[in-house]
């Protein structure tokens, strides 16, 4: 058994014991109204326009985010040149993301310059900002960065299953975070996260744990300011 990881091994691993403990807020986060307006084929779209403006704002303060994971992956010891290559990968998406945004708030006729963050958008951007804290362990920050992304993955590939009806102009945007590759990107991070976890103190996990909770609760609000949110 020397040398193999927990996953190897047959054992649960730590986001799979989370995701089974804490479904309902999971599901919450994934199967949002929103989202099932989406694939459902009936978004306001004015709903859409929101969200796409807030978005790109949520965008813009999680790009620091994730350098100082980044950052924090280049001090680690072991295995850590994989996960500076993982996240050179998302940093690359996300300059692609943010063209997209561009793109997209032309085409739908929203003026980026002029976005006003919501309540709950400055509140999660707020919670990026402390995660970029020195103090923050690399464990406790890879965890957030896995949970963040994955949510989005299984949110808009739900919106991309049989059977489903996503209006056609929001196609592309299903499929940006509903595509396979996304999707292997979010299980390479969560990998990450999970050999971190295996080898942290208590402490570390437990904090680690509440800090994925956050997301998830982050995440609904988000969700909840394009769809009958405050
Ligand atoms: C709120 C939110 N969460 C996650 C993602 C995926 N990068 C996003 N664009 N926006």
């Amino acid at each position: 058994m020397e040398g193999k990881t927990g996953e190897e091994m047959g054992k649960t691993l730590m986001t799979e014991t989370w995701l089974r403990k804490h479904r309902l807020l999971y599901v919450g986060a994934t199967r949002h109204p929103f989202i099932r307006s989406i694939r459902d084929g009936n978004i306001d779209l004015s709903s859409f326009k929101t969200w796409l403006g807030q978005d790109y704002v949520f965008v813009r303060a999680f790009v620091p985010f994730v350098a100082s994971v980044l950052s924090k992956a280049c001090k680690g010891s072991d295995n850590s040149s994989n996960d500076v290559e993982v996240m050179l990968g998302g940093m690359a998406a996300l300059n692609d993301e943010i063209a997209w945004f561009k793109k997209e708030a032309s085409k739908w006729g929203v003026q980026l310059s002029d976005i006003v963050p919501q309540k709950a958008n400055q509140n999660y951007c707020r919670f990026l900002e402390s995660l970029m804290s020195p103090e923050v362990e690399y464990t406790v920050a890879i965890t957030a960065f896995w949970a963040i992304e994955a949510v989005y993955q299984e949110s808009f590939a739900h919106c991309l299953e049989d059977g489903t009806k996503p209006p056609p102009e929001l196609q592309e945007t299903c499929q940006r975070w509903g595509n396979e590759g996304f999707g292997q990107y979010c299980n390479a991070l969560r990998k990450i996260a999970d050999r971190q976890l295996e080898k942290a103190s208590d402490d570390v996990i437990t904090k680690a744990e509440v800090t994925f909770l956050r997301v998830l609760e982050h995440e609904v609000d988000f969700w909840n300011i394009s769809h009958g949110g405050t």
